[in-house]
């Protein structure tokens, strides 16, 4: 293994994806103190102002370009939040996740700039968010706040709370976390109250299949439990073939013991129907318990729910 090599790190420049390179450069510079870390900057159609995104909905939308430019050498490795990849194929082709960081904060929170918690805003309240899973769930939880459709990174979803068009948001706590903006947060919400997406909170190190020694450079990295976590997630998306504004939410959890739980919902747009399937194992690997969930979900009618939601 050369622990010389030059790694080129290809990211969007989006501050939520800068400072998660940034984490990935300081602990490669830190294990590999002789190896060459340099950023590759793209800007991924996903992150463009709201008004140019076009009705983005695919995955691809932030990931597509960065992958290419991984297969045609561009870059050495990408780094993704796996909430934003596609479950379908599991991996691009010619594409790896060579390693899984430990996760954080898998919730979601309110921000209020009156610091008011969910429970207590009042009828109307504007709350911003696009996400039909998160609509889904607060139209069911909260039929009296107004939901307003807000895109575009966090950075642009806080000015416009801040510029009064929205009057309050629901942002994942682990990404404001990561671009410093967690004061804002007037309360994290439990997985109860906003059942997260699959794979919040997890980046993925991706490299070409055909590198051997960047997967084996990238795989210390990794986290066990996290790892055991994600593959379970990704394989109910894998199966349900969700999309990125697919009605689709759930979570695993991995257990040193070896227990690993996992819980998937699907919902309408207008959470009057949710399917939800939890299952814990001792003895399933992490992609049979998914593809168990999965199938339950689907023998109940998930594939209807999800092909009903436009790309
Ligand atoms: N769709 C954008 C995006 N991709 C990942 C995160 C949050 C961090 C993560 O879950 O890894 C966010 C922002 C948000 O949904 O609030």
């Amino acid at each position: 293994m050369d622990t010389t090599r030059t790694i080129r790190i290809g990211a969007r420049t989006s501050p939520m994806s800068l400072a998660q390179v940034a984490q990935v450069t300081s602990d490669l510079r830190d294990r590999y103190p002789d190896a060459q870390v340099e950023l590759v900057p793209f800007t991924a159609a996903g992150d463009l102002e709201p008004g140019r995104q076009a009705e983005l909905h695919d995955k691809g939308a932030f990931t597509g370009e960065i992958e290419q430019a991984l297969l045609t050498g561009v870059c050495d490795m990408a780094v993704h939040c796996m909430k934003d990849v596609a479950g379908f194929p599991l991996n691009v082709p010619g594409t790896v996740f060579a390693a899984h960081p430990a996760r954080a904060d898998i919730r979601d929170a309110l921000i209020h700039p009156g610091g008011l918690t969910l429970d207590q805003l009042p009828p109307g309240t504007r709350v911003g968010t696009s996400a039909v899973r998160r609509i889904a769930q607060l139209a069911a939880s909260h039929p009296h706040l107004e939901l307003v459709p807000s895109r575009g990174t966090a950075n642009l979803r806080l000015a416009a709370l801040k510029a009064g068009k929205v009057d309050a948001l629901v942002l994942a706590a682990s990404g404001l976390e990561r671009i410093g903006e967690q004061h804002h947060i007037s309360e994290v919400l439990s997985v109860e109250q906003m059942c997260p997406p699959l794979g919040a909170a997890v980046l993925g190190l991706q490299c070409r299949a055909d590198d051997p020694e960047m997967i084996a450079l990238l795989a210390p990295l990794g986290d066990r439990l996290t790892t055991r976590e994600i593959t379970a997630e990704r394989a109910v998306l894998n199966l349900l073939r969700g999309h990125c504004n697919s009605p689709i939410a759930g979570y695993a959890r991995a257990f040193k013991d070896g227990r690993l739980a996992l819980r998937a919902m699907v919902f309408t747009p207008d959470g009057a129907t949710v399917l939800t399937a939890s299952r814990t194992s001792d003895h399933l690997t992490p992609q049979a318990l998914g593809e168990d969930v999965a199938e339950a979900l689907i023998r109940d009618g998930a594939r209807d729910l999800i092909d009903a939601i436009a790309r």
